[in-house]
């Protein structure tokens, strides 16, 4: 079998957070650099693009795009518009299957944008793609084949584990929950090494112990076949200290904290969508 067929062409368009991450976790997944191809209006993008990963990255969005089986979209919401339209005219009628990780917009925009009939894949990765630990949630339009629904899948599965929705507008709960969530776990390490300081340890000493305890009780989560409630309650021995500290969670309600965090990360793919993605 030829290559075309077991490995074909992916073109990166924008090699910011995601799209580095996504071609970071699609090379180190054993996808041929050869068969990848990136464009970025940033020349120290590019050259990472090249020196890291080897493959070839571009200035111009249409010398990357030409022969790609799929296209991944990897631009900002604000800029998709603008981006697409002048590749609109090369990949109408083209066997291409688009797939966009922007927040928001919907694959009916993207269809438009390309004047219609286009085989839109709405996905919604997040940065842990990079190290092959990532979570992405997946959508495909009516023109979406099986076998370009097969080639995004192995894309998004580079970067870890894949979802796939029948409804579209779940991506936007995804983007609250998976897509933005890293950003949730970092927040919590960074409070937890401040913590630390604040209590006597070295900045070095909190650093440590913060992050291997956030690695640790991921992994166990991930490993266990008991849920997050009863590995929790095995930390919390009745009188003991963890109780007290749950407690002041409890009592400062982060519960609802996070479950309002989740819906305002929600609500504004939404009005992305509202404001880029519209007919005007
Ligand atoms: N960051 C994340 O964790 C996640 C992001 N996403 C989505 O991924 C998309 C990208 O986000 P992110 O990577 O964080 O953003 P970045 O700004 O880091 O990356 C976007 C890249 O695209 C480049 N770019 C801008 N205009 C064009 C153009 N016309 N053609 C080609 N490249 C262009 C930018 O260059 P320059 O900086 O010079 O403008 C930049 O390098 C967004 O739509 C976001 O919603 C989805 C899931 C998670
Ligand atoms: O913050 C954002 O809008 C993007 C989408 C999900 C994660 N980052």
């Amino acid at each position: 079998m030829s290559d075309q067929t077991n490995h074909p062409r992916i073109a990166f368009i924008g090699c910011g957070n995601m799209g580095a991450s996504l071609i970071g976790g699609l090379v180190t997944s054993g996808y041929p650099a050869n068969r990848i191809t990136a464009a970025d209006p940033d020349p120290e993008k590019r050259t990472v693009m090249v020196n890291r990963h080897g493959i070839a990255a571009y200035d111009d969005n249409a010398t990357a795009c030409a022969g790609a089986a799929a296209v991944v979209l990897a631009v900002k919401p604000q800029v998709l518009r603008e981006t697409l339209q002048p590749l609109a005219a090369r990949l109408r009628g083209s066997d291409t299957v688009i797939i966009s990780v922007a927040a928001g917009i919907d694959s009916a925009a993207i269809d438009r944008w390309l004047g219609g009939n286009a085989a839109v894949v709405r996905a919604m990765p997040n940065t842990p793609a990079l190290i092959g630990a990532g979570a992405t949630g997946l959508f495909a339009n009516d023109q979406v084949s099986s076998r370009q629904k097969q080639l995004a899948d192995t894309i998004m599965q580079a970067g870890g584990l894949t979802l796939w929705l029948t409804d579209e507008s779940l991506i936007d709960a995804v983007t609250a929950i998976s897509g933005s969530g890293p950003a949730y776990f970092f927040f919590f390490i960074e409070a937890l090494e401040h913590a630390g300081i604040e209590l006597g340890l070295t900045a070095e000493q909190a650093r440590q112990l913060a992050l291997q305890t956030a690695f640790g009780a991921a992994r166990m989560a991930h490993e266990s076949d008991v849920d997050a409630a009863a590995l929790r309650e095995r930390v919390t021995s009745p009188g003991g200290t963890t109780e007290q500290a749950l407690k002041q969670l409890s009592d400062g309600g982060l519960e609802n904290l996070i479950q309002q965090a989740a819906t305002a990360a929600r609500d504004r793919a939404r009005e992305l969508a509202a404001t880029l993605g519209g007919e005007s």
